[in-house]
């Protein structure tokens, strides 16, 4: 019987999963994603907040301890042998055999797989390659690859076939600058081929520069989720004005609900209220203070980034080492 909770056009889907490891740690702790079809979908959290689990529980590789998973609509792991061909996944770096080169460990692995048709191999082997950047290290041996080539290796390998989703844990890590950006172009390209991407990473920049929705993990949990933009918006951005009456600026702030106002010199600098009955218009507040007289120099907001939303969440900063 159909489950009428299930949202229809998810790729991901997990209600109350959930991971407690043999030891008692509680990993994932009730988890409950929904990640729409078509979206790149950042899987947001510090170093050991759980997100690598999930992963793992998502790809049927680890049994959750309680809560279910849906992947492609259907159930994990139940249904591994017939979603995971449609699942292209990168996870914990993939497994390589160093004494083999680039190419030949991707035909070992394109032919391990039983629908691939042998006589397009070498072509499948070449496209995939090129996809990712390694077509001149193609001969190299793996043992001799950087972990930024080996990572693109992998992703290679997810990319041997046509996928309706992709999972990619951390799947800029150990990539130089440079390297990022790529990984970032070719998940937009594939994105835009309709591939559903779910990415897993602990760098903020990157999932506001690519993804569409996030999720927000800290500690097993999930803190929020949404689209990228719905995120941002939830943290306030800081107003600033330039006026050579300060005190006047902070008066008539004050009576808009700008709040924490701090005045240096001629710069006054506050919050923007995020309640109340319609969002305040910056416009509105210019000609506010104009109004009453304030002479204005400069006036503009900042916008809100991810990451001050993440410290909005959680109240703490977001730890990007390791
Ligand atoms: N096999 C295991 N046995 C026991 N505890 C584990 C195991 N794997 C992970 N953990 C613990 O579960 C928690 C979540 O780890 P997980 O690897 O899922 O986090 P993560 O967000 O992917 O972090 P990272 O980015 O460092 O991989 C951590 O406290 C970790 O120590």
């Amino acid at each position: 019987m159909p489950d009428a909770r299930a949202v229809p056009d998810a790729a991901v889907e997990t209600r109350g999963l959930t991971k407690r490891y043999r030891g008692g740690q509680l990993a994932v702790d009730a988890l409950d994603l929904t990640v729409p079809r078509g979206s790149v979908f950042g899987f947001l959290g510090p170093n050991g907040s759980g997100k690598t689990t999930t992963i793992r529980m998502l790809m049927g590789l680890i049994e959750p301890t309680a809560g279910r998973a849906r992947l492609l609509g259907a159930p994990m792991p139940r249904a591994a042998r017939s979603v995971l061909p449609r699942v292209g996944a990168l996870i914990e770096g993939p497994a390589l055999y160093s004494f083999l080169n680039g190419r030949d460990n991707l035909i070992r692995l394109d032919a391990a797989d039983p629908t691939a048709d042998p006589r397009t191999r070498a072509a499948r082997v070449s496209t995939a390659l090129e996809r990712v950047g390694l077509t001149a290290a193609a001969r190299k041996k793996a043992r001799a690859y950087s972990l930024g080539m080996k990572q693109r290796l992998g992703l290679a390998a997810a990319l041997l076939q046509p996928r309706e989703l992709l999972v990619l844990d951390e799947p800029t890590n150990g990539l130089d600058p440079q390297g990022m950006r790529e990984i970032r172009t070719l998940v937009r390209e594939l994105a835009d081929d309709g591939t559903t991407v779910f990415l897993s990473s602990h760098l903020l920049d990157e999932i506001e520069q690519v993804c569409t929705h996030a999720a927000v993990m800290a500690q097993g949990r999930l803190i929020v989720q949404g689209t990228v933009a719905e995120l941002a918006a939830g943290s306030r951005g800081r107003l600033s004005v330039t006026t050579p009456d300060p005190a006047d600026a902070v008066r008539v702030l004050k009576e808009h609900g700008v709040t924490d106002l701090v005045v240096l010199d001629e710069r006054v600098t506050g919050e923007l209220p995020t309640t109340g009955p319609a969002p305040l218009d910056l416009a509105d507040l210019n000609a506010a203070l104009v109004h009453a007289g304030v002479r204005v120099r400069a006036f503009g907001a900042e916008r809100a980034s991810l990451e001050d939303a993440f410290v909005a969440l959680t109240g703490e900063g977001f730890d990007v080492a390791g």
